[in-house]
C-alpha cells in the first residue's frame, strides 16, 4: 500500500515571535496552539502558561493538573504556582514515574480520584510529565464523563517532540503497547524548554530517537541538520536544541492534521520502527527498555528489512545507523528473540486482514507501508541487530 503524500492544503502553521515559536495543529474546530517557550511558564501576562490557559479555553473554573510524581515539586510546582492567581479550583494528583503506570489498574484508579475531585465537564485536565502521564492522563481525560477538555505540558524531549501532539492517548495491556486508547486532542500544548535541564542523560537521548525519526520519514533536510549539529543538541545547547523541538513538533502536527485518525495511511508513517519497539518493549518488560531506545533498535530492524527487501540503499541504512549511534543510542539488544517478538508483532494496529504492514524507508525523508512481507525477512531483520 503506498502512503499519501503530504497534503499542500493541511500544512502545520508557524509563528516566531522573539524567543518563542507558535505552531497550530490544523484541525478545524478542534485546531490547537503548540507554545514552544524558554522560562515563560510564570509570566504574569498573556504569554504565559496562565494566559494561553485562559485563551485556549475562555472559561475554567476548575483544573486538575494530573502530574508525574519525581517532578512535583520542579515542573509540576511551576505549573501549580502559574495558576495561583487565578480564579481557578486546582486539583492535584500525582502518578508514580514509570511506563508501568500506562495500567488499567491505574486507570481505574484515576477514574475515581477524578470523581473524587468534582471533575465535571466544565473542568481541565492538565498533564504535567512525559509521555506516561499524557498518554494516562489524555486517556482518562477522553473517557471520564465521556470527555474532559485536556491540555499538555510535556516535560520530557520525548513528549515534547512526539507524544504531547497529535491526541493519540492510551494504556498498554501486557501482551501489547497502547492497546486500549482514544484520539483526544488537546486544547493546547505548553512546551517550556527550561523544563529540560533536569532530564536525566538517559531520558534524553531516548526523546532523540523520536527525533530521529521525523528525519527519516519526511524531512529529509532536518535528517542533514541532525547530522550536522548532533553534539550540541546533545550538550543541550539551547538554540539547536530549540530548533530541534520545533522542527519535529512542525513535522508531527503536518502529519496529524493531514491524517488525523490514521485512516489514510499517512499517519502510520509515525510509526517508523514502530512495530518492531513495541515488541521489543513488550517482551523486555514495561519500564525495561525506555520507548525512544526501543524506537532507534526498531527502525535498525526496520531499515535492514528495507535493505533486504530491495526498497532502500545501503547508504540510508549506514546513514541511520551513524546518526543512532552518534546520539547515543543503542543500535542493536542482545535479547531480541524472534520466536517471542513475531507473536506479539500480530497485534500491532496497522495489521489488515490479518497481515502486518510495516513503515519501511525508500529514501531518507520518504517512507512507505509494505503489506505481504515474508516472515522468514522480519526474522532475519530482528536477528541483524540481536545475538541470536
Ligand atoms: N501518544 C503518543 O503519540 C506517543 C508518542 C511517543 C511515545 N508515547 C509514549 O510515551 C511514553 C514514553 O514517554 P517518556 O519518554 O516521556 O517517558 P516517561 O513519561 O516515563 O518519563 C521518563 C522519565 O523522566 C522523568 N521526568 C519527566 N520529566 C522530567 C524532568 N523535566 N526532569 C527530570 N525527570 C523527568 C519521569 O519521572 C520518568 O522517570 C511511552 O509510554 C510511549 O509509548 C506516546
Ligand atoms: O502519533 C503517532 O501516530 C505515532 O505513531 C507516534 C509514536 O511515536 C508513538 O509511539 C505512538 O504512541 C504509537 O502509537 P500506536 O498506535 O502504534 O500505539
Ligand atoms: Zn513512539
Amino acid at each position: 500500500m503506498s502512503i499519501p503524500p503530504r497534503s499542500e492544503s493541511t500544512s502545520a502553521r508557524t509563528r516566531p515571535t522573539n524567543n518563542a515559536t507558535e505552531i497550530t495543529v490544523d484541525l478545524g474546530q478542534r485546531s490547537y496552539p503548540i507554545c514552544i517557550e524558554s522560562s515563560a511558564t510564570g509570566r504574569p501576562d498573556e504569554s504565559g502558561f496562565a494566559g494561553r490557559l485562559r485563551a485556549a479555553l475562555g472559561d475554567c473554573t476548575h483544573a486538575i493538573v494530573i502530574q508525574d510524581a519525581a517532578i512535583a515539586t520542579s515542573a509540576g510546582q511551576q505549573i501549580l504556582d502559574s495558576l495561583a492567581g487565578e480564579d481557578i479550583r486546582i486539583s492535584e494528583i500525582e502518578v508514580a514515574s514509570g511506563e508501568t503506570s500506562k495500567s488499567t489498574d491505574r486507570l481505574a484508579e484515576l477514574w475515581s480520584e477524578l470523581l473524587d475531585c468534582g471533575a465535571d465537564r466544565r473542568s481541565v485536565v492538565i498533564a504535567v510529565g512525559g509521555g506516561v502521564i499524557g498518554d494516562l492522563a489524555g486517556f482518562a481525560a477522553a473517557t471520564f464523563t465521556r470527555g474532559l477538555r485536556f491540555v499538555q505540558v510535556p516535560t520530557t524531549l520525548l513528549a515534547m517532540v512526539d507524544s504531547s501532539v497529535g491526541g493519540k492517548t492510551g494504556i498498554n495491556l501486557p501482551g501489547g503497547k497502547n492497546m486500549v486508547g482514544a484520539f483526544w486532542q488537546p486544547h493546547l500544548v505548553w512546551i517550556d524548554t527550561d523544563f529540560l535541564a533536569t532530564l536525566p542523560r538517559r531520558e534524553y537521548l531516548s526523546g532523540l530517537a523520536e527525533v530521529i525519526k521525523y528525519g527519516v520519514i519526511e524531512d529529509a533536510p532536518f535528517f542533514d541538520y541532525l547530522e550536522t549539529n548532533i553534539a550540541a543538541i546533545l550538550e543541550r545547547e539551547p538554540q539547536t536544541t530549540r530548533h530541534a523541538i520545533s522542527r519535529s513538533c512542525q513535522s508531527k502536527a503536518r502529519v496529524v492534521a493531514d491524517d488525523e485518525r490514521e485512516t489514510t495511511g499517512r499517519r502510520a508513517i509515525l510509526n517508523y520502527g514502530h512495530t518492531f519497539a513495541h515488541a521489543i518493549e513488550a517482551t523486555a518488560g514495561y519500564g525495561v527498555m525506555l520507548h525512544g531506545e526501543a524506537v532507534a533498535i526498531g527502525m535498525q530492524m526496520a531499515a535492514s528489512l528495507g535493505v533486504d527487501l530491495g526498497l532502500c540503499s545501503d547508504e540510508l541504512l549506514r546513514r541511520q545507523t551513524a546518526l543512532i549511534q552518534a546520539a547515543g543510542l543503542p543500535r542493536s539488544w542482545a535479547e531480541a528473540d524472534p520466536a517471542k517478538m513475531v507473536p506479539v508483532m500480530a497485534h500491532d494496529k496497522k495489521v489488515a486482514h490479518g497481515k502486518l504492514r510495516f513503515v519501511l524507508p525508500q529514501e531518507i525523508g520518504s517512507v512507505g507501508l509494505i503489506a505481504d512481507v515474508p516472515q522468514e525477512k522480519v526474522v532475519a531483520a530482528i536477528r541483524s541487530w540481536s545475538d541470536r
